[in-house]
């Protein structure tokens, strides 16, 4: 394995693998860092989608603000809003100000997270909100709230955001910062003594008393939690360029993808583009159509192996030198639905050497459903990730009782992928409100069904133009093969 794409890689990282480019790269940071600065965003309320929304957590003064405000730099995207937790600590009473020493700013106590979850609520469904807007000085929120337009991106950021499930539950994507303690602790001192104003043994009392305790017991468990973690924080331009890719990804693309965590429709180039052209040609040859199927085909394949877990592994190069690499899942098999999903049998060969193909055939009968009346599976699938394969996804009938199957032999829902080359959003609905940990790749998303439930534009009858059975091609003189390749005439 040479390279890895953005999403391989993010992928890896949303699985728990520690990639080695989450781990690279030095970049000194300096300059203003206020992310109350930030101008709030488009609104969406005409029209409106949910939001993509990505938390991020870790200890004080670990890079999250500057994080936060990198990302947005570097997406120069008027859609992107910052929401920081600190907006909603609970302002102190006269009596608890009298004794502000012995407050704690870092227990989760401190903090109305359920007025955080009715701003981030409103925004979800599209509306304005105003942020109340703290002052580290009082201690209490001031009267001029901030206000904030609901956007495509909301990024949450904050201490103890992963502490509460409703929360996290919010968020599409999590991100941990993390930074070692001293430099923390540097960061924390130099801030509020020039910045703050304050003591500095007030600070350092402040710091023994709640800070590292607090750290310890609520914001480090909660890293577990996180999608990705950034070593270093700010410092890490690598791991903020691969997020900053993600995110274009999730603006540029389709809106099925906020929807559907579970789905993840291949980037798109020009080649790929071209590609499905070519098969989507009424026109074209069985000859060409199978020729770049298969190149479409193997790059759905590839994708859906990226989701498959990965273990960290050494080895040593001819020269003598350590390369620390990944070691990929091996216990996995593919079902092909017959029997277009066959079509894509010879792909996943070529990746996967000596891997184990079941079958599933659905059979249609009359107007009351599919009635499934034949599987071939390996004995063991229990125990295996699965790689479903058919080829073009349309109502979700077929791949809701290919999945039922599967989940009755007892295959982890988590653990199937189901490889497809073109999705109608009704079938991605359909699956995913039923299963939706199954993870759906994909290359293209398709306007809908006709009135006969066929996808369009869509491609016709795969299987048959895969296997030359179609009576088009067989008619056509003009594309009888792609030497004679002539247009029509
Ligand atoms: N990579 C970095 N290099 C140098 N200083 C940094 C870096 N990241 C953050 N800082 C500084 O450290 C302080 C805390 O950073 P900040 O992003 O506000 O952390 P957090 O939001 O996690 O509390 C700020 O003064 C900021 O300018
Ligand atoms: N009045 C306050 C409120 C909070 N703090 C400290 O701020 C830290 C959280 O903000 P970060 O930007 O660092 O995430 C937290 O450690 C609180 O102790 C404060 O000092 N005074
Ligand atoms: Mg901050």
């Amino acid at each position: 394995m040479g390279s890895y794409s953005t999403s391989e890689v993010l992928n890896a990282a949303a699985v728990g693998v520690h990639h080695p480019a989450l781990r690279l790269n030095e970049l000194d940071l300096k300059g203003s860092m206020s992310v109350e600065e930030l101008p709030t965003t488009s609104g969406l309320e005409n029209g409106h989608q949910a939001p993509f929304v990505i938390g991020v957590a870790g200890g004080a003064s670990s890079g999250k603000s500057t994080v936060c405000k990198m990302i947005i730099d570097q997406l120069c995207d008027q859609r992107v809003v910052v929401v920081t937790q600190e907006s909603f600590y609970y302002g102190l009473s006269d009596e608890e100000m009298v004794h502000v020493h012995d407050y704690n700013f870092d227990h989760p106590d401190a903090f109305d997270t359920d007025l955080l979850l009715s701003c981030m609520e409103k925004l979800k469904h599209g509306k304005a909100v105003d942020i109340p807007s703290y002052d580290f000085k009082t201690h209490k929120s001031v009267s001029c709230a901030r206000k904030v337009n609901p956007s495509d991106v909301i990024i949450l950021e904050g201490i103890l955001l992963f502490h509460d499930s409703r929360v996290r539950d919010l968020m599409n994507m999590k991100i941990f910062v993390d930074t070692d303690a001293d430099v923390r602790l540097t960061r924390r001192i130099r801030r509020d003594t020039i910045e703050k104003g304050r003591d500095i043994i007030a600070v350092l009392d402040q710091y023994s008393k709640f800070v590292k305790t607090a750290f310890e017991d609520f914001i480090l468990p909660t890293k577990k939690y996180a999608d990705i973690i950034i070593p270093r924080g700010a410092d890490n331009s690598v791991a903020i360029d691969l997020i900053v890719q993600h995110i274009r990804t999730k603006l540029g693309q389709n809106d099925l993808c906020k929807i559907h965590p579970n789905l993840y429709v291949i980037q798109t180039t020009y080649q790929i583009r071209g590609m499905h052209t070519i098969i989507r040609d009424a026109a074209t040859t069985t000859h060409d159509f199978i020729f770049y199927a298969d190149r479409l085909i193997r790059l759905v394949v590839e994708h859906g192996l990226g989701h498959l877990p990965f273990r960290e592994k050494q080895v040593i190069t001819p020269t003598g030198s350590v390369y620390t690499g990944v070691d990929f899942s091996k216990s996995l098999c593919g079902i092909s639905v017959i029997r277009s999903g066959e079509s894509m049998e010879n792909a996943l060969r070529a990746c996967c050497k000596g891997i184990k193909i079941g079958k599933i055939l659905i059979h249609r009968e009359g107007d009351d459903g599919k009635q499934l009346i034949y599987h071939n599976l390996p004995k063991d699938i229990a125990k295996r990730h699965v790689l479903l394969l058919d080829p073009i996804l349309g109502t979700g009938n077929s791949a809701v009782q290919a999945i039922s199957l599967l989940l009755e032999k007892r295959v982890q829902e988590a653990n199937i992928i189901f490889l497809n080359l073109i999705s109608a959003p009704q079938g991605v609905h359909v699956v995913s409100k039923r299963f939706p940990r199954v993870k759906i790749v994909t290359s293209e998303i398709e306007l809908g069904l006709n009135d006969d439930f066929r996808v369009i534009p869509g491609m016709g009858e795969f299987g048959d133009r895969y296997f030359g059975t179609d009576d088009y091609q067989s008619s056509t003189p003009f594309f009888a093969d792609d030497k004679n390749r002539v247009g029509l005439l």
